[in-house]
């Protein structure tokens, strides 16, 4: 096949990862393609992020299900309608205003310095990989027959489903939960593992639980889906508990995996494991028998957030432009954007345990404090995780009203390795839900000294030891 261009950079995938790397590197002069074979702006805009906390506000303002998605599909509206207009025009617009040629097509690598999109093939020096995630269908009887919903279905489409299924308690499961039960959706949640939000601490999946099942929304915690048949009307679910459930609608929510295959990475010497992300050094550079492959964002399976997919695209760009940056994962935040929010920022008592890192943990309930009271919602709870042999802070979590607009300053005390002894001393203002975090920082601050002062280190040996690297967090 004759080659049609060869683009200094060619970046695969135009989500929010994609279309950061590409526009930074043509306005820094590179000649550089971006492809895309659905929507340039990816999952956040249309499918994902913007329509989920569009709903969620929505439901808490109580607005009627017809204003709710009047209000979602304006702002995820550039999805395109049903005649198959694409409705990403301001979004190549942006692109094309940066320098950024668009292919429109599904990518692949041919060889090393070429990929082919839909027939035509290109010429490219860096390779960007940026394809994002898709999500995964658990391999239960009789679910593929029977027809499905995943987050991006149950976020374009106009349905409210009387009788809604969802099969997984993750943040999709627990934010899609919330949304349809506030608009009427009878709702059951099936969840394999025993609690909500397996990943982060057991308080959050609870506080989670509590407002949901206040929401008349029916708990399955650990119970895995059997199998499903569809009925004369709607589908019928058998539970490993011996439970079923009948649906109008279901909803999987079981996970997402990063979108590697058919992208020709293989040729390209890149060590894939099935459900894995394409692996990546500190640099996000790819290691593989030919230099110059990159990947950010979803696809190297490691934050799997917005934020994390921007962090990553910055740190691509930094370096193919020549100044080596390398990415530091200890302090991404994690939120779920339920009433209340879910935070965690770090490590978690579970990402300990498997590092066998000795945790300090102090807590407090937000109902100590006066905005609570003010507020009249008392819900929540913080708790604050310092790694005993380092002496400091390495984790954190909050679920309460806004968690994820008060913690940002322990994401920073995390990354900044800030000593609890300081930040025991930081003032908040009154009457804040901030303030939770005083007491328990007091009280991690008091048992290090104290736990210093039984063991004879001092206080030189602990700053040698805060000088050491610490584990990765959130990987
Ligand atoms: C329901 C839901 C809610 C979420 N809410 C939040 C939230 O509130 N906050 C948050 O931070 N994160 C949230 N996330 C996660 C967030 O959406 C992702 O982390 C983010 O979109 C990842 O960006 P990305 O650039 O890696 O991938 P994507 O945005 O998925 O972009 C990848 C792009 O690559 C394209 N592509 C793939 N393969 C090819 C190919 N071979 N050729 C051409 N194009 C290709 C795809 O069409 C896609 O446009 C949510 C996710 C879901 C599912
Ligand atoms: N606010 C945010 O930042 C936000 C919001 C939503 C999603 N996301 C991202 O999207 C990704 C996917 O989220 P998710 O909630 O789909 O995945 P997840 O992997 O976090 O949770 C999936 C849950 O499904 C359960 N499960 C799996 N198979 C099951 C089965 N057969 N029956 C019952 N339960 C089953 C698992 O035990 C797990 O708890 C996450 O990585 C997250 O980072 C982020």
């Amino acid at each position: 096949m004759s080659q049609n261009h060869h683009y200094d950079a060619v970046v695969l995938g135009g989500g929010t990862a994609g279309e950061l790397v590409a526009a930074g590197l043509a306005r820094a002069g590179r000649d550089v393609a971006l492809v895309e074979d659905r929507l340039v702006g990816g999952e956040s805009p249309y499918f994902a992020c913007v329509p989920s906390k569009s709903l969620l506000a929505s439901a808490r303002r109580g607005e009627t299900w017809e204003m709710a998605l009047a209000r979602r599909d304006e702002l995820a509206g550039r999805r395109g309608d049903p005649a198959g207009h694409r409705g990403d025009d301001p979004a190549v617009a942006r692109m094309a205003e940066a320098g950024v040629t668009v292919l429109r097509g599904r990518g692949r690598v041919l060889e090393p310095g070429r990929v082919e999109v839909d027939g035509a093939v290109h010429g490219y020096g860096d390779l960007v990989v940026c394809t994002g995630s898709e999500p995964v269908i658990p391999p239960v009887e009789g679910l593929a027959d029977v027809p499905l919903w995943t987050s991006a279905e149950a976020l374009s489409v106009p349905d409210l489903p009387r009788r809604l299924v969802i099969l997984g308690g993750g943040p999709v499961g627990c934010e899609l939960a919330q949304v349809y039960a506030a608009f009427g959706s009878q709702v059951a949640v099936v969840e394999a593992s025993g609690r909500l939000l397996t990943a982060e601490a057991p308080f959050a999946g609870e506080v989670i639980a509590d407002a949901l099942r206040r929401m008349g929304v029916d708990l399955r915690l650990g119970a895995a889906v059997g199998n499903v048949e569809r009925k004369d009307v709607g589908v019928r679910l058998w539970l490993s508990d011996g439970g079923t459930l009948d649906a109008d609608r279901v909803l999987v929510a079981a996970g997402r995996r990063p979108r590697v295959a058919g992208l020709g990475l293989e040729g390209l010497g890149v060590a894939l494991s099935p459900g894995e992300g394409i692996p990546v050094d500190e640099t996000c550079r790819v290691p593989a028998r030919t230099g110059g492959v990159w990947a950010a964002g979803d696809v190297t399976g490691i934050a799997r957030t917005t934020h994390a997919a921007r962090y990553q695209a910055q740190i691509v760009l930094s370096n193919l432009l020549g100044q080596r940056r390398e990415a530091d994962y200890r302090a991404i935040p994690r939120v779920v954007h339920t009433s209340p929010s879910v935070y965690s920022v770090g490590i978690s008592p579970r990402r300990a345990a498997e590092l066998r890192i000795d945790l300090l943990t102090a807590g407090y309930d937000l109902a100590a404090t006066a905005r609570a009271t003010v507020e009249a919602d008392e819900r929540g709870r913080v708790e604050l995780y310092a790694d005993r042999s380092r002496g400091l802070l390495v984790g954190a979590a909050a679920a309460g009203r806004h968690a994820e607009e008060w913690m940002s300053e322990i994401a920073l005390a995390i990354r900044a390795e800030t000593p609890l002894s300081l930040l025991a001393d930081v003032v908040h203002p009154f009457p804040t839900y901030g303030e939770a975090v005083e007491a328990p920082l007091r009280e991690l601050a008091e048992r290090l000294r104290d736990a210093t002062s039984e063991d004879g280190t001092s206080e030189e040996d602990r700053d040698e030891r805060d000088r050491r690297p610490g584990p990765a967090g959130a990987r």
